[in-house]
């Protein structure tokens, strides 16, 4: 321990597509919307997190929302950047310290991302601060919050459905075996459901009213054993032009949510027949994990279980698994320094 470690903070970032969320001493204690609102006029990053997200949609012109990483990728570094900075400094134990303390800390990131995209994260991480910065694959990240031996000469797989990404992985012996990102989650069904008001009941939604749509009748298949209540849904009747309300079912947005949900069950189908034979007879045992906010789609798990006959397990708390088993490498540094890229 040097001497100055006191003065040194641990935090771990799951920096999302559809939210952040960061770890300190144990505790969550960012877990936001990955959004900003910037100011045209100043170019200035003026609100970040749910603050920015309740703007969304709502902007007039002077004011833009962005979200600084899409699909999987960062699209604009210098928002993403802000964000993260902004985050810091909300975190309650920090912001009552007098001087702002150096950071030791890990950050997951998508899996999709470029050398220059990982050389970025890790600058920007380093202008905010951070001393020691470590980045983590997000599969990785989330097998070991599932509660996964990443270390053992073991296959698993892992289906993290986030925001911009589905992420499948085999991961045994403290690696990626072989993985496959689609550009198919939790965006993309929620601009299916989208569309499909659009084209079956002439009614125009946000993003907003549609992702609750998602959340709260969302279902991977119309045949639910107990399938929640219908919901009405307000919007603007695309022929009228008038404000207008639709009961909509369970049923019918698993029909919305069909195609985009085939591909997502095609990439497994394709990262089953790429595992090389003796991590698929571990696979045949330990089955399918699922973390990231998509898997919470109703029947998800029975829809994946049905098409690749294996057991299909959901995360205790998917929206934190990743998170959750980035801040697990940080208190052991040590033990995990093979799956951390410096
Ligand atoms: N109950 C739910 N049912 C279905 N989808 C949900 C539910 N709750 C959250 N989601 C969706 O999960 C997604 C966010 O998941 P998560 O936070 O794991 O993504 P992320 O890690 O930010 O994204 P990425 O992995 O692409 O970087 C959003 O699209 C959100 O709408």
């Amino acid at each position: 321990m040097g001497f100055f470690d006191f003065l040194t903070e641990d935090i771990a970032i799951d920096l999302g597509t559809a939210n952040t969320l960061i770890i300190h001493n144990d505790k969550v204690v960012i877990d936001a919307p990955s959004i900003v609102a910037r100011d045209r006029e100043s170019g200035k990053i003026i609100a970040a997190g749910k603050e920015a997200s309740m703007m969304q949609g709502k902007t007039h012109e002077n004011i833009k929302t962005i979200r600084p990483l899409k699909d999987g990728v960062i699209a604009d570094f210098d928002a993403s950047e802000q964000m993260i900075s902004m985050f810091i400094k909300e975190i309650p134990a920090l912001k009552k310290r007098l001087f702002s303390p150096s950071l030791r800390m890990v950050i997951c990131i998508p899996s999709g991302i470029t050398e220059v995209e990982m050389r970025a994260v890790k600058d920007s991480a380093e202008r905010v601060n951070g001393k020691e910065v470590y980045l983590i694959h997000e599969p990785m990240a989330a097998a070991i919050g599932i509660g996964v031996d990443i270390m053992q000469p073991k296959g698993n797989m892992i289906v993290d459905i986030g925001g911009g990404t589905t992420e499948i992985a085999v991961i045994a012996l403290g690696g990626i075996v072989c993985d496959k990102s689609v550009k198919i989650a939790g965006d993309v069904f929620t601009n299916d459901i989208i569309y499909y008001m659009r084209t079956q009941h002439n009614l125009f939604i946000g993003e907003r009213t549609a992702e609750n749509i998602k959340i709260q009748i969302g279902a991977a298949t119309e045949d639910l054993e107990t399938p929640p209540e219908d919901m009405s849904v307000q919007g603007r009747d695309l022929l009228t032009g008038k404000p207008k309300q639709v009961e909509i079912s369970s049923r019918e947005i698993a029909k919305a949510l069909d195609k985009s949900i085939l591909r997502v069950e095609d990439a497994v189908m394709e990262t089953l027949s790429q595992t090389p034979p003796e991590l698929a007879a571990d696979i045949y045992n330990t089955g399918i994990y699922l973390a990231g906010g998509g898997s919470m789609l109703r029947g998800l798990d029975k829809r994946l279980s049905q098409k690749t006959d294996l057991p299909v397990f959901i995360a205790e708390d998917p929206l934190r698994a990743i998170v959750r088993g980035t801040g697990m490498t940080q208190k052991d540094l040590e033990r995990f320094k093979p799956v951390l890229i410096k």
